[in-house]
């Protein structure tokens, strides 16, 4: 009998394969005490040179597919494993105080993390805690004969069961094999959910108990459409979501043959259709879906696929390489996003109750301007060679805005002393985000060049509901009228002002909200790649001058989301 899960679908596409668990294993054991000092010695060690040769592999493994930089984790983890003092002293520890050898791992790595993890202030003692972490779980699933969950070592099609995933989880997810993922948490918006469609993988998450209903290698279908899992899915059922499959391809297929055309309205208004990118490696999908420019670059996972801070030179050559790539079209690179659901282990931030709220994006940048002004040289730096936008994401005031441009053009300034060629005509804008810079559009609208609306943070924190959290997604109501007056608030705002209003949230790809935006007046359209060309093809059936007596009503008219999708649906038949 198979069973079926419901989920928020995150990803189109279809999958069927073999479960593979990516949960934490139980690692627990007691202390005991063994006379046999040498015996737990030889497990130690054959515990170890197992490890090496695992870790050995990882290594190579990941040198292969992300390259040596991304390999380079993997040998610190190496010499954590052969460090004398610390096996060493685990010895002692054996022998000493006549304990099994889980125990004196423990005890040894477990005081080594403790002093390391003391060190606040210090990134590298930081991430050496990290490292020894690792590689303890390693050692004692060998040592307890658990088997340990290596995902970049995945050779056969999978479909991956998570609790979550990260972001830096779900980038090493390999293509060839991971052929969908399915997670107990997360929402339509989290980060995870919006790479999985970066890399075409179907995924569904927030199921709430996949983790607890799969087992290893049992069967499933996953329709990344309707957000439904089946596990132990019938011949009858295999052949339904197939099914599903194919009519997407065809319909993939229509789309396809939109690439090379412009996106024009069926009353001939243009409008910019773009793309968002996580890293310049995306930029071959960005093509590959005839986007007429990037409209978000999130820089941030340049920081987070490193070890360390990325040099001045690193982010120049990334930023070059996407404005080259683009061939003059329109880049919009936003400055570092780091916090909330993001993180950088080797810079660590405090824990806080409210990641989201809290020290996260350009509050980072404006206290860290270090860090801000090396990615700001770069950036000015990569100007000349294409249509550079910078943008500031979390935006709250003016005031922040204002000491954010200030240190660019210091830096611009600084640059242009030095002789090197900065591009002069870069417009600088700023994510609308947050509710209160969206409420004095008007008066932001004076001073940027132009907004872009982050609707996966504006709508959690309008609603006051965590985008990450399964519990409260229904609250994640893009089509809600106080959303919709909010939007329209921001796009006259820009428009007053001669400046230019686009979305770069997940809302501007949303097929139902497409024709609202239109009708609201949006000029620039941002999204994942693989939803250009479906809303290139809505947007040639769509009449603006209609469109806008539709936003009309759903703003004015319209009591709830339900009522908004209702009127979507009589207008756009
Ligand atoms: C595009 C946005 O930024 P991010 O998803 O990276 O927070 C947003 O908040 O809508
Ligand atoms: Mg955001």
């Amino acid at each position: 009998m198979s069973e079926m899960l419901k989920g928020i679908a995150a990803s189109d596409g279809v999958a069927i394969a073999k479960a593979y668990l990516l949960i934490e294993p139980d690692l627990s054991f007691t202390k005991q005490t063994v006379e046999d000092s040498e015996g737990e010695i030889t497990r130690l060690k054959q515990a170890l040179a197992t490890s090496t040769e695992e870790i050995q592999k990882i290594r190579d493994k990941a040198a292969e597919t992300l390259g040596e930089a991304e390999a380079q984790v993997f040998d610190a983890h190496l010499m954590v494993l052969s460090d004398p003092e610390l096996t060493g002293a685990i010895e002692t520890n054996i022998t000493d105080n006549k304990v099994n050898a889980e125990s004196a791992l423990k005890e040894v790595t477990d005081m080594f993390i403790g002093l390391f993890e003391a060190m606040e202030d210090n990134p590298y003692m930081q991430e050496r805690a990290a490292d020894i972490k690792d590689v303890t779980k390693r050692v004692l699933s060998h040592l307890l004969n658990v088997k340990l969950p290596n995902p970049s070592m995945i050779n056969e099609e999978v479909v991956v069961i998570a609790h979550d995933l990260t972001p830096s989880d779900t980038a090493q997810l390999d293509r060839r094999y991971v052929k969908a993922f399915v997670t107990n948490i997360g929402g339509r918006t989290s980060h995870s959910a919006i790479m999985a469609r970066s890399l075409e993988i179907p995924a569904v998450v927030g199921t709430k108990s996949i983790t607890k209903i799969v087992k290893d290698g049992d069967m499933l279908a996953v329709d990344g459409i309707a957000g439904e899992v089946l596990v132990h899915p019938t011949e009858d059922e295999i052949a339904k979501v197939k099914k599903v499959g194919e009519d997407f391809a065809k319909l993939k297929a229509e789309w396809d043959k939109l690439k090379d055309a412009a996106t024009v309205t069926a009353d001939g208004k243009h409008l910019e259709l773009a793309a968002n990118i996580g890293t310049p490696k995306d930029l071959e999908g960005v093509n590959n879906n005839g986007a007429e420019g990037i409209g978000l670059y999130r820089t941030e996972f340049l920081y987070m696929d490193s070890s360390e801070l990325p040099t001045e030179d690193d982010q120049f050559e990334a930023y070059k390489a996407v404005l080259e790539g683009m061939s003059g079209k329109p880049v919009v690179v936003r400055t570092m996003d780091i916090g909330g659901d993001k993180e950088l282990p080797y810079l660590p931030l405090p824990h806080e109750m409210n990641p989201f709220l809290g020290y996260r994006a350009l509050r980072i940048s404006l206290v860290e301007d270090g860090i801000f002004r090396t990615q700001l040289r770069a950036l000015l730096r990569a100007s000349v060679y294409g249509q550079l936008r910078i943008m500031f994401p979390m935006v709250a005031t003016l005031v922040e805005f204002r000491s954010a441009k200030a240190i660019l053009e210091e830096e611009k300034a600084k640059l242009i002393d030095e002789g090197v060629k900065v591009a002069d005509d870069i417009q600088v804008g700023i994510m609308i985000e947050i509710p209160a810079a969206a409420v004095i559009a008007d008066k932001f609208a004076k001073e940027v060049d132009f907004f872009s609306v982050g609707t996966n943070d504006l709508i959690q924190y309008t609603m006051a509901a965590d985008r990450m959290n399964e519990r409260v997604s229904y609250l994640y109501q893009p089509y809600n009228p106080s959303i919709l007056r909010l939007l329209k608030h921001v796009i006259d705002s820009a428009h007053a002002e001669g400046k230019w209003a686009g979305m770069c949230g997940e809302m501007a790809g949303d097929q139902t909200a497409v024709p609202l935006l239109m009708g609201l007046g949006l000029d620039e359209f941002s999204m994942s790649a693989t939803s250009i060309l479906k809303t290139r093809s809505l947007m040639k059936r769509l009449d603006t001058s209609k469109m806008a007596e539709l936003a009309d009503k759903a703003i004015n008219d319209c009591d709830t989301a339900d009522e908004v999708v209702a009127l979507v649906n009589e207008y756009v038949k």
